[in-house]
């Protein structure tokens, strides 16, 4: 199996709650397949994985995928706030999922405002009620800082670098596992692959 190295890989830092897992994927590298296997891997075991990406289109390609902003409940004006945290209470459901969940997807990730994963930092710990990394709970994310980075309305570069998830404090707890085959390509016909290449 083409990505059994990085299954290992990723099946390893997920295994340590010191970390936040990021998948680091080209388009067509097999990130959206990998995801929904380990989704589905945790899920057959009984247990409670949450599936969220950054816009609507990437989230109707995972297993029970919502957006971050609908599963999180993020301020919309997150961008202007000093220490933004997600609008969902201690006694809340939705707090009682995040509670019993045993890992947490966010696909295209880096289209993200670093306080977005900062929010979801104060909330874990806070529904928890620890001072552990996310809570405790295991968070993976996907996405490829070579594509789009967060969109901020009439920002120079330098603030769109900024509010990437690079430049939050979080960054120095991540731990990168990548995908560089690109499987859409090789499983394809020839002539695509000299086409794109
Ligand atoms: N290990 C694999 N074995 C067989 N087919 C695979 C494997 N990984 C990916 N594929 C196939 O390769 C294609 C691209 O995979 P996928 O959509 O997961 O890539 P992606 O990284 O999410 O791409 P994008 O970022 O462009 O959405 C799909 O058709 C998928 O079924």
């Amino acid at each position: 199996m083409a990505h059994k190295k990085s299954l290992e890989a990723l099946h390893k830092t997920l295994q340590d709650i010191r970390v936040i897992t990021f998948l680091d994927a080209p388009g067509g590298t097999g990130k959206t397949f990998l995801t929904n296997l380990l989704l589905a891997e945790v899920r057959s075991k009984g247990d409670l994985a949450l599936a969220m990406a950054s816009s609507g289109i990437a989230a109707t390609l995972l297993h029970g995928g919502r957006t971050a902003h609908a599963t999180l409940k993020l301020p919309s004006d997150i961008a202007k706030q000093e220490s933004p945290v997600c609008n969902i209470s201690r006694r809340s459901s939705m707090a009682k999922v995040l509670r019993s969940c045993k890992l947490i997807v966010w696909d295209e990730c880096t289209m993200a405002h670093k306080k977005s994963l900062e929010a979801l930092h104060k909330t874990l710990q806070d529904i928890g009620g620890n001072r552990i990394l996310m809570g405790g709970i295991i968070l993976l994310l996907c996405g490829d800082f070579r594509q789009t980075l967060p969109v901020i309305p009439r920002a120079t570069p330098a603030d769109e670098v900024n509010a990437c998830l690079k430049s939050s404090t979080l960054w120095f707890s991540v731990e990168v596992v990548s995908l560089k085959q690109n499987m859409r390509v090789s499983l394809g016909k020839s002539g695509y692959l000299g086409f794109c290449l």
